[in-house]
């Protein structure tokens, strides 16, 4: 598999972009017009760049609004075209986007449309160069892949081909599987983008949502499985126009973008049957094994645990590292970070092959976690996620393998909890890398995503999670201008209201929920006064649906995380979505519980 990239994903100049696609390990790029016409590099400069990076120039796009025109428009164009022609051969390129008119198009006539390609083709092949037309989902005549195909196909030249772009052909529900009909050497090149499901004008919905693929709603695994069925041989390239990914860290996103044709590729095969640019398969998570919680003083969060009714289960013989546990439900407390306020550091996995799983993670360029083991002790495979957070595999019964590490606690059990969900933060431009990385490298399927309002803004959650629940990760995106967001971990137990009357009597403090919330959920559900009196004096919060009931709590925020007790009753598989602005406004009026 050949992989290119547009220049048009990043952020940087062009010199900065090219050596963001190497470091990543595409093959090959996409240039830009207007990334090279703002370049101070001449194009000779850039093409000698690209020969020390490795790079080839794939495309050089793009070339607008040239067919369907009146002959003085045309005349006009041709001029435009052997102006772009020098610049291409001094740069190296090959193939050039021509992409279907928008603009000046006055004549809705595909003989024109074809005479004129073909004109253009014939001045291309003096020069060597191959013309790729593209039928973009706004254009004036030709907005529709079989329509560019059959004006090519009409014109008949062996150096015009078309482009395949999935966002042109998937946003418009337009039917990928004839291209299969097209002979795989006229797919002169192919341009892939995901994009969320948004009910918006396609122009815009282009321009600044496209996503990389497996971060969007597009099943480009089929898409690309009707491209390569067709014979096409080129490379896959990104061409992926998004508002966030153009302005972070272009080395970062480069290595995103990467690792999302190393996805759709494993897919693709896999869907196919075939056996090239596999991956090992996706290890299904099991059960959770922990979480870790890390922070310069951890009192507060462990003073917390006790009065919830966890079990302190010892120290660890080598590491400042505590560790606590309701049933199935470990919690680390790791005191090693210095000036820092507690964070969720990492989640252990357990799964079948742990090698297996980290292997994989590796093969998609997650970056590998190091941590200090000593002889004797487990050593657990890690990698990070896009915020930081650390995950861990594990294939060993957790009380049999590093639970023996820790020595001095109580092995009796007050509370038995498994954990329900863990509610990851996201910085705003990680969320799109993040959705990629969780359903990549855990094999995570994503829930549709919703929009809660809060009072520093809407918060985007979309819910990442295995069919059985086992493993349930609510990604949040806070707006830009918000402080990043609490994380939580949830704690699921068989009676939260035995577990809540308990933890007020040693104590425990409760985000406190305000009085109109009862009244609402009164007016919303018809409880009885004395199911809604138990809920009011335990700031017990309540939903219901078709499938069930869930009755959750949470604690007061400490540093920069806090947790929730839940309960589900019948088939109930949400996550109390109604309740979240309510607890994101009390969380605010009611601070943070500090060391
Ligand atoms: O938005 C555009 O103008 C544009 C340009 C070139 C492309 O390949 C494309 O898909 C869109
Ligand atoms: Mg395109």
């Amino acid at each position: 598999m050949r992989t290119a990239i547009a220049t048009v994903c990043l952020s940087g100049g062009l010199v900065e972009k090219l050596h963001a696609c190497a470091a990543a390990g595409f093959d090959g790029v996409e240039i830009m017009d207007a990334d090279l016409v703002a370049a101070y590099e001449s194009p000779e400069e850039i093409r000698a760049l690209c020969d020390r990076l490795g790079l080839t120039v794939d495309l050089f796009q793009p070339f607008r609004d040239f067919e369907g025109v009146d002959e003085a428009t045309f005349a006009d164009n041709l001029r435009r075209a052997e102006a772009k022609f020098d610049v291409m051969q001094r740069l190296g390129a090959d193939t050039v986007l021509v992409c279907s008119n928008v603009a000046t198009a006055t004549i809705g006539d595909d003989e024109v449309a074809a005479r004129q390609l073909g004109e253009l083709a014939d001045r291309a092949a003096e020069r060597g160069i191959r013309i790729a037309y593209e039928a973009l989902a706004w254009g004036r005549f030709v907005d529709d892949y079989r329509h560019a195909w059959r004006i090519v196909e009409m014109a008949d030249r062996p150096n015009l081909g078309t482009c395949l772009d999935s966002f042109h052909i998937l946003s418009r529900g337009h039917d990928p599987s004839a291209i299969e009909d097209i002979p795989g050497e006229k797919i002169f090149f192919l341009q892939l983008a995901d994009a969320p499901a948004l009910d918006m004008d396609v122009l815009s919905w282009s321009r600044h949502h496209r996503l990389f693929p497996g971060e969007g709603s597009f099943d480009l695994t089929a898409f690309l499985g009707h491209v390569l069925r067709a014979g096409y041989a080129g490379p896959l390239s990104l061409e992926v126009f998004n508002d966030t990914f153009r302005q972070t860290d272009v080395v970062r996103t480069a290595a995103h973008a990467r690792r999302s044709l190393t996805w759709l590729a494993d897919r693709t095969a896999e869907a196919a049957g075939w056996s090239t640019d596999r991956l090992t398969a996706a290890a299904a998570p099991l059960a959770v094994d922990f979480v870790e919680f890390k922070g310069e003083n951890l009192g507060p969060l462990e003073e917390m645990l006790d009065r919830i009714g966890f079990t302190f289960r010892g120290r660890h013989r080598s590491k400042p590292v505590r560790l606590w546990s309701a049933g199935e439900t470990r919690v680390i407390l790791n005191e090693k970070a210095r000036h820092e306020a507690p964070q969720l550091a990492a989640i252990g996995v357990r799964v079948d092959d742990a090698a297996e799983a980290a292997d994989r993670a590796e093969s998609l360029g997650a970056p590998r976690v190091f941590r200090r083991t000593y002889a004797g002790e487990q050593d657990l495979r890690a990698v990070a996620a896009p915020d930081g957070t650390e995950v861990y595999w594990n294939d060993q019964p957790a009380e049999s393998s590093w639970v023996a590490e820790f020595d001095g606690g109580g092995p009796e059990q007050q509370l038995s909890g498994v954990v329900d969900h863990i509610n990851l933060a996201q910085p705003w431009q990680d969320f799109d890398e993040a959705v990629l990385f969780y359903s990549s490298v855990l094999g995570l399927a994503a829930e549709s995503s919703t929009d809660v309002p809060g009072p520093s803004g809407l918060v985007r959650s979309q819910v990442m999670r295995t069919d059985d629940g086992v493993l349930r990760i609510p990604l949040n995106l806070a707006p830009p201008t918000a402080p990043v967001p609490a994380q939580h971990v949830a704690v699921r137990c068989d009676d939260v209201v035995a577990v809540a009357r308990e933890a007020r009597q040693r104590g425990l403090r409760f985000l406190p929920i305000p009085d109109n919330y009862y009244d609402d959920l009164a007016a919303r559900f018809g409880l009885d006064p004395s199911t809604l009196d138990v809920l009011r004096e335990l700031d017990l919060l309540y939903d219901r649906d078709a499938d069930g009931e869930f009755i959750h709590f949470y604690t007061p925020i400490v540093g920069g995380v806090f947790l929730e007790l839940v309960e589900r009753r019948g088939a109930y598989d949400g996550y109390g979505a109604p309740n979240a602005p309510v607890r994101l406004a009390a969380q605010r009026e009611n601070g943070t519980v500090t060391a």
